[in-house]
């Protein structure tokens, strides 16, 4: 089996709803991310030859995903009210609504799938919510 991994990361804000403690509060994040890819066998020919796959395609796939979250506010779906969400967009923010409780666990499946939906093979992401806690998706 091989492996190739890369990292990026982005930075927003979120809350977690139903939670008791300080992360109740808005707050932000530079959520660090590290994607793993894999496959059995490397490529036999052509550009690819002897890779999994070109590190440049793997990045640039890794970072876009990333890249819509970044800098925008990451809402739990149903969480804010409709007017609070239609006051915060006509302020000229941008939000990020996502079917999910934030956490750094969900964040690193739904980067996973997103991933893997590019047609990457797809083996792990991990997210760091801070420099030590990490969350980590392998399904
Ligand atoms: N298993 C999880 N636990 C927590 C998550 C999570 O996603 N998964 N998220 C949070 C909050 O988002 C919170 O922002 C994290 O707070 P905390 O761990 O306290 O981080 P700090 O930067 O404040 O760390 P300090 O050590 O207090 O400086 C909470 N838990
Ligand atoms: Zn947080």
């Amino acid at each position: 089996m091989y492996e190739l991994k890369t990292e990026t990361a982005f930075d927003g804000a979120h809350f977690l709803t139903d939670y008791y403690g300080k992360c109740e509060n808005l707050h932000g994040h530079r959520w660090r991310v590290v994607a793993y890819i894999g496959k059995e066998a490397l490529e036999t020919a052509g550009t690819h030859k002897d890779m999994v796959l070109d590190f440049s395609v793997f990045k640039r796939t890794v970072r876009a995903v990333a890249e819509e979250l970044d800098h925008t506010f990451l809402v739990e779906e149903g969480s804010l009210r409709p007017e609070t969400i239609a006051c915060l967009e006509s302020e000229g923010f941008d939000l990020t609504v996502l079917p999910f409780r934030t956490t750094a666990e969900n964040l690193a499946t739904y980067l996973f799938e997103r991933i893997a939906a590019s047609g990457l093979p797809a083996t792990c992401v991990e997210v760091y919510e801070t420099p030590n806690n990490c969350a980590i998706y392998r399904p």
